[in-house]
């Protein structure tokens, strides 16, 4: 017999399955166990999109100043940025996090959550092992772990975690890796006075963006004094007294890593190669299941997985949304809430990457629309095409893309690359979630002088056929 029964169980309590829980239940009679062995609210809060954004902001706004004629004396206080971070992760304590649980009508649970069986869940806690039952559904939110090489596993390297918890700053630092995770802690490592050196295995960083979008945060990284390599990988790697000295501290004696073009030693490594649902620890074989039937979607009604752990895009947002979505279908089946409106055939993922310049995306890349069977075009603007932009920061180095589908005459895509693009790129998800014909996108007028109006350039770039109506060519 289980010791308690809930309508459901949630296992992990970030962003999203805090959302699925809440959004399963608001509304109706149903209960929620949320469970979290580690602390409530994820990865994301503390060890991941919060300290790194609190870390990079002051960067940029720095960045920012220092390009514009009538601000001087901007400088970095890096005793102040970190206390920042440190306010921003609430010091790694969840009682607030916590608290909301409570409050929201969930009951929270602190554990290691592990199946097994049938809608059923042994939960390992300070206070010893419980087991739960799940009357309707069990939901796997156990977010996503770094995937670390063997080459680099007996040196104790640093992580995203240390990097985003930083409290020695190491006066030299290789970061191993060229996607989202080891640009951005270049960026904010650099600025706090690291000498960074990036090794990036392939010939660009972020390499599924737009190429021009990976050359503008090259050329920002080289610019803050990064040393970006491409091509390179090391065949050793040698570290004397590695240890765990803590979050965010150097974790042993100097790094060498053996590279094509000899040695490079550094007083610490940021291993930045990626990351994978976490999903070992769960007891999935008790239920039958392996990795691959959660990632495929091969579950049992009344098993689902959201967030990292669904191995969906990885981004909060995203999780966050499909939590909406999952949680409201919940509510619906077991509740009796009203159902929501059916999503739309295809929702685009959008993402933005805080590097200088930043990087923000949305839809298809050309290449991916082409690899799609679309028959594309594109539209093309430099940042400085709309005085707006340009008035943002002296100097500054952008472009604007839109990726649009020839026949159909409806945005497929759209790449930002610039100062705070991040607040541009929603106009270009609402456009193509609402499927906008870009005809009809020209009569959305931009303020001036904004950044927005690049959009105006972006549209006249188009083909003149794209502003008539169907069946007028
Ligand atoms: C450095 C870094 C920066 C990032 N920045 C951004 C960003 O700016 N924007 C963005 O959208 N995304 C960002 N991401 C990605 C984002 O962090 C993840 O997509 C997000 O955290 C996923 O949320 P989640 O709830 O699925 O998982 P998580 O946040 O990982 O939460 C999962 C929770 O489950 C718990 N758990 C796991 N297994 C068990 C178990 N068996 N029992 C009990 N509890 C368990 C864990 O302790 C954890 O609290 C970043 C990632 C990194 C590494
Ligand atoms: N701003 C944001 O939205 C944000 C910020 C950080 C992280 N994230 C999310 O976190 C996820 C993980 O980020 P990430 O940067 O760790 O992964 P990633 O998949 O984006 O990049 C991994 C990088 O490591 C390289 N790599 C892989 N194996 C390697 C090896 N053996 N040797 C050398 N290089 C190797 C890859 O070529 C790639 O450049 C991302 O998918 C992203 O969605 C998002």
């Amino acid at each position: 017999m289980a010791d308690d029964a809930f309508d459901f169980i949630v296992i992990g309590a970030g962003p999203v399955g805090e959302n699925v829980a809440q959004y399963a239940t608001q509304g109706t009679d149903l209960t929620a166990a949320l469970i979290d062995g580690e602390l409530f609210g994820g990865e994301c809060s503390y060890y991941a999109c919060m300290p790194s954004k609190a870390l990079l902001r002051p960067v940029s706004v720095l960045r920012t100043a220092s390009h514009l004629p009538g601000v001087t004396g901007a400088t970095l206080d890096a005793r102040a940025l970190l206390a920042r971070r440190d306010a921003w992760v609430a010091h790694y304590d969840d009682a607030g996090q916590v608290r909301w649980a409570t409050d929201a009508g969930l009951r929270p649970i602190r554990g290691h959550g592990r199946l097994i069986g049938e809608r059923r869940v042994r939960v390992e806690g300070p206070d010893g092992a419980r087991d739960l039952e799940a009357r309707c559904a069990v939901v796997i939110a156990t977010g996503s772990v770094p995937v670390v090489p063997a080459l680099f596993r007996d040196l104790a390297p640093w992580g995203s975690r240390d990097a985003t918890g930083v409290r020695e700053v190491p006066g030299t630092l290789a970061v191993v890796g060229g996607g989202v995770v080891a640009v951005e802690a270049a960026t904010w490592l650099a600025a706090l006075g690291s000498d960074v050196t990036l090794l990036v295995r392939g010939e660009r960083v972020l390499a599924s963006a737009e190429p021009f979008a990976s050359d503008l945060v090259a050329a920002g990284l080289r610019s803050a004094g990064v040393d970006v390599r491409f091509g390179v990988e090391a065949s050793g790697a040698h570290r004397p007294h590695a240890h765990d000295t803590g979050l965010g501290r150097i974790h042993g004696g100097h790094v060498t890593l053996d590279l094509p073009d000899g040695p490079l030693t550094v007083e610490e490594v940021l291993v930045a190669t990626g990351r994978r649902p976490r999903l070992d620890d769960l007891g999935l074989d008790a239920v039958g299941l392996g990795r691959d039937d959660v990632t495929a979607g091969r579950l049992p009604d009344w098993l689902l997985a959201v967030g990292d752990a669904s191995g969906e895009a990885p981004l909060t947002h995203w999780g966050k949304y499909r939590a909406r979505v999952v949680g409201a279908d919940l509510a619906h089946r077991f509740g009796g809430a009203p159902p929501d409106a059916d999503p739309p055939e295809s929702v685009p993922v959008p993402q933005v990457i805080f590097t200088d310049p930043q990087v923000a995306t949305v839809g298809l890349t050309e290449a991916a629309a082409r690899d799609a069977g679309h028959r594309v075009v594109t539209s093309s603007a430099p940042w400085d095409a709309a005085s707006g932009a340009a008035l943002l920061q002296d100097d500054a180095a952008g472009r604007a893309q839109l990726v649009v589908d020839a026949d159909e005459g409806v945005l497929l895509g759209a790449t930002f690359v610039g100062p705070d693009t991040a607040e541009l790129v929603h106009a270009a998800t609402i456009a193509l979630v609402g499927g906008i014909p870009v005809r009809v996108l020209r009569h959305a007028v931009p303020s001036y002088p904004t950044a927005s109006e690049l959009w105006l350039r972006l549209l006249e770039d188009l083909p003149v056929e794209l502003r008539r109506a169907p069946g007028t060519l």
